[in-house]
């Protein structure tokens, strides 16, 4: 086995190990095994009938009314057995395939939630995975999917091939060929036509086929690409339509669907070529068979009834073959399956694991009573100074306004005050068992009832409704009271400004006892900030407000401001 196979089998062992040794590992065996012994029951169940042919045809050959009554009854009875065992062997393969990949699905999604690692993923550009979402929607399937296939249907077919190449051994006798007066006698010469049938076929149909490997893969990427497309236009439908960019979007589009359909186009055509050669094949093989064991009934070794299990044997071993000709076909995918995997489990353990250590950044959770951040030194991911040694304290009720310049590193400074941005060196304090709550410009607004959204990223336990009203109102936000059951996309339908006053909403049911507020008012009306403002200081007298903003009306709710510069270094002064 090539180094390249080996390390393929290792990866896609250490992605599929931690399921057949977690805490479901033993209905996994159990399945698997019940699995495999079913496939294996089938096996038997087609070498049985394979051999009743044999007493059915010669008491059909000899006029055995009685004879023929009793083989169909048997012939019944071998049926309906293989058809309960086909049954359940779905069943049971099914239950594996959906527990395996229900294991993964979560193992997976806790990995890309834990430690914010989809948010590190998407700011290390060196790790940046292309579609997250993709590799645990699609690629988990495909590998479960793909992985029982070239296992345990491979499995049955080997024993299948096997099992019917027995049979043929046994009636192939000896046969004698003379060949330049020499007599050469052949063992199991029906194994080795079989074989050499099989093979030839084999090797047709992999020669003929090949091209769909790369043609596939390409396509499912177009198909992908093409998906994507349609889904930005989707999130970013009001900006395009302000635009009026339908010509470029449906130009890009047209682009897109060209390359599914050149794609396709190849494919009919490796298609048709395949299906004439598979067909062909298949017409032959039914003649094959008989002409195969012809010189032995001709001889009159076999009988009829032989002859027509010499038949179903070939059928047998041709369909094996084929099936394992398929897996190497589904090996490609296997392989693309595995890779993409593994290299969202790699990405995920670098980010991380070795981007946090790198900076050093602590962030610890202590019995304090202030928020304080101790040499701080903020980074860009490309290692580039954005802050440099900032020392900062917040007290219980401090309103501090944080100023500077756009693109000087405000919003990056709250990121890490959150612990978030993991680009960072020195020592952050948050004071134990207390609030803290981060309110960016745009507020996330799940796909939920209001009501829901509000108490986000909390579960509503209670009823609040009353609560809810009453502080919508407060928001000036009267008409969204009668809403607070309507399940909508809110991002979509509240303006911005709305969306601004259900964040400060959200601020006053969860009553925070530090506020981080980035830009948070940037979409209100002067008379609106000051309201939201007043009314969160006078509801939360105690809490520290610290916000980052451009406007000089922020200042008259702020007792101190923190001018960053482009230096990255700061100032803070006493707002009069
Ligand atoms: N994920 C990222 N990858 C690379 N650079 C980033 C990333 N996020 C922010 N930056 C860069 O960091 C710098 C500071 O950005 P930040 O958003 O903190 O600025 P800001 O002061 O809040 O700006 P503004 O006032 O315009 O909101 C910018 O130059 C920005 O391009």
């Amino acid at each position: 086995m090539g180094r390249g196979k080996a390390a393929l089998l290792l990866t896609s062992w250490k992605i599929a190990r931690s399921y057949w040794f977690s805490e479901e590992k033993w209905s996994a065996w159990g399945l698997l095994v019940t699995v495999i012994t079913l496939n294996l029951g089938i096996v038997y169940m087609l070498v049985l009938i394979n051999t009743w042919q044999v007493n059915f045809y010669e008491v059909i050959q000899s006029h055995n009314y009685q004879g023929f009554m009793e083989s169909i009854g048997h012939y019944c009875i071998l049926a309906a057995c293989l058809v309960v065992v086909r049954g359940y062997q779905i069943y049971t393969r099914m239950m594996l395939h959906i527990g395996w990949r229900r294991w993964m699905t979560e193992r997976y999604l806790s990995d890309w939630l834990a430690h914010k690692t989809y948010y590190l993923l998407q700011l290390s550009q060196e790790h940046d995975m292309d579609n997250p979402d993709q590799r645990i929607s699609e690629d988990i399937e495909m590998f479960v999917w793909l992985t029982l296939r070239l296992s345990l249907d491979l499995l049955q077919d080997l024993v299948t091939i096997l099992s019917f190449i027995v049979i043929l051994w046994n009636l192939s006798g000896i046969i004698t060929l003379s060949i330049a007066g020499f007599e050469i006698p052949i063992q199991g010469y029906l194994v080795w036509v079989a074989m050499l049938y099989a093979m030839g076929g084999t090797y047709w149909t992999v020669k003929t086929g090949r091209p769909l490997v790369k043609l596939d893969f390409d396509q499912q990427r177009f198909e992908a690409d093409f998906r994507f497309s349609l889904m930005r236009l989707r999130e970013n439908a009001e900006s395009i339509a302000l635009y009026g960019g339908e010509k470029q979007e449906k130009w890009s589009f047209h682009q897109g669907f060209g390359k599914i359909v050149a794609t396709y186009r190849k494919i009919m055509k490796v298609r048709r070529s395949l299906t004439w050669l598979t067909s062909s094949y298949t017409q032959i093989s039914s003649i094959f068979a008989s002409i195969a064991a012809a010189p032995r009934y001709f001889t009159s070794q076999i009988h009829l009834g032989q002859m027509f299990q010499i038949v179903d044997a070939y059928r047998h071993v041709q369909t094996g073959f084929s099936f394992v000709v398929d897996s190497f076909t589904l090996l490609a995918q296997w392989r693309a399956v595995v890779n993409r995997l593994n290299n969202f489990l790699v990405s995920m353990e670098m980010v991380r694991g070795q981007l946090p250590r790198a900076y050093k950044l602590n962030i610890s959770r202590e019995n304090a009573s202030v928020y304080s951040a101790c040499n701080l030194q903020i980074f860009l991911p490309d290692g580039a100074l954005l802050i440099k040694d900032l020392s900062l304290m917040i007290r219980p009720a401090d309103k501090l306004l944080i100023m500077g310049e756009s693109g000087c590193g405000k919003s990056t400074l709250l990121r890490t005050f959150a612990g978030i941005w993991p680009y960072a060196s020195g020592k952050i304090i948050v004071p134990d068992k207390q609030k803290v709550m981060f309110v960016p410009q745009k507020s996330y607004l799940p796909y939920s009832s209001l009501r829901e959204m509000l108490v986000y990223p909390d579960i509503i336990k209670e009823d609040k409704d009353k609560v809810m009203r009453e502080t919508l109102v407060m928001c000036r936000l009267p008409h969204l009271t009668d809403k607070l059951h309507i399940v909508a996309d809110w991002g979509h339908t509240l303006s911005l400004g709305e969306q601004q006053r259900v964040a400060f909403a959200r601020v006053l049911l969860q009553k925070p006892n530090w506020l981080f507020l980035d830009e948070a008012t940037s979409a209100l009306d002067e008379s609106t900030e000051q309201a939201m403002y007043k009314m969160i200081v006078s509801t939360m007298p105690n809490a520290a407000i610290i916000s980052v903003g451009h406007r000089n009306t922020l200042m008259n709710y702020h007792t101190e401001k923190m001018e960053l510069n482009r230096l990255g270094s700061c100032v803070v002064t006493t707002i009069k």
